[in-house]
């Protein structure tokens, strides 16, 4: 089964407490059934507030953190040290709180640790293939946060370039990048399509046109996050103001909507991944 669905909340506070707490008990339960556990996180402003929601969550005592693997879905190529890293970001208002060891934190290279962009998307595509699931080079992801841009672009995949269409890498470098900074690394729609179960988070009013456009079936060319799907599961954790342009008569403040594939008629459900 795979399920795409709508989870509304009224705002960013409860967006942020209600994806924290899903993901301590998915990956509770992830845990409970498998030795390892690959997660992949994003650097939106949201996903670092739920970084620091989780951190604080009670819930986190009975997690095996030497157990969990993280990965980056995207990352800015600047310094090691630089506040627009994603992973730095990451390590301060969760990883340095938890006890991870270093070597299960997968980090994309900074601009000052390797000679080159493109170098930097090779080393990465080499680090995942060291931990492949079955024929692919890459692990398959157990959760996979992404965020999502007012112009529709999820890890760094923009629209309208290239790195969107790509069907056979698993790590890109990014130039010219719309949003600043120019040079990024992604990983690819191949390697996210791949993930057990995907959850974007998106708030404010700048992401309701685009929202709308993902449900509705816009292509992905265009509107990149219309084509990530996880395996399992896909759910759009959204506030109100992001929630504006869904049609009304698929969601219920506080309730799901879902649908097994576009075009499948919507119903309440009583869980979501
Ligand atoms: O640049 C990026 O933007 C997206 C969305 O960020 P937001 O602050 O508008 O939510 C993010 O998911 C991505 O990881 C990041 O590099």
């Amino acid at each position: 089964m795979n399920d795409r669905r709508v989870v509304v909340l009224d705002d960013a506070d409860a967006l942020v407490a209600a994806v924290a707490a899903r993901f301590v008990e998915l990956l509770s339960e992830v845990l409970a059934g498998q030795e390892i556990a690959h997660v992949v996180l994003e650097g939106g402003r949201v996903h670092l507030r739920t970084l620091s929601a989780i951190a604080e969550s009670p819930e986190l005592e009975g997690i095996d953190w030497s157990r969990v693997h993280i990965w980056w879905g995207d990352e800015r190529f600047v310094p090691h040290d630089d506040a627009e890293r994603n992973a730095g970001k990451a390590q301060q208002l969760l990883l340095n709180r938890i006890d991870i060891p270093q070597s299960n934190v997968h980090a994309m290279p900074a601009s000052d640790e390797i000679q080159s962009l493109d170098e930097a998307a090779e080393r990465y595509a080499q680090e995942l293939a060291r931990f492949s699931t079955g024929d692919d080079p890459f692990p398959h992801f157990d959760i996979t946060f992404l965020g999502v841009g007012p112009d529709g672009h999820t890890a760094s995949l923009f629209p309208g370039k290239d790195e969107v269409l790509d069907k056979e890498s698993t790590v890109l470098p990014v130039r010219n990048s719309p949003k600043p900074p120019p040079e990024r690394i992604t990983l690819t729609r191949r390697v996210l399509n791949a993930s057990r179960r995907v959850i974007a988070s998106l708030s404010g009013d700048d992401k309701a046109a685009v929202l709308g456009l993902a449900l509705a079936g816009a292509s992905y060319a265009e509107v990149p996050i219309a084509g990530v799907k996880g395996r399992l599961s896909t759910t759009f954790y959204v506030d109100e103001a992001a929630a504006a342009q869904v049609p009304e008569e698929l969601i219920a403040p506080g309730a799901y909507w879902t649908a097994s594939d576009a075009g499948e008629e919507p119903g309440p459900e009583d869980s979501a991944d």
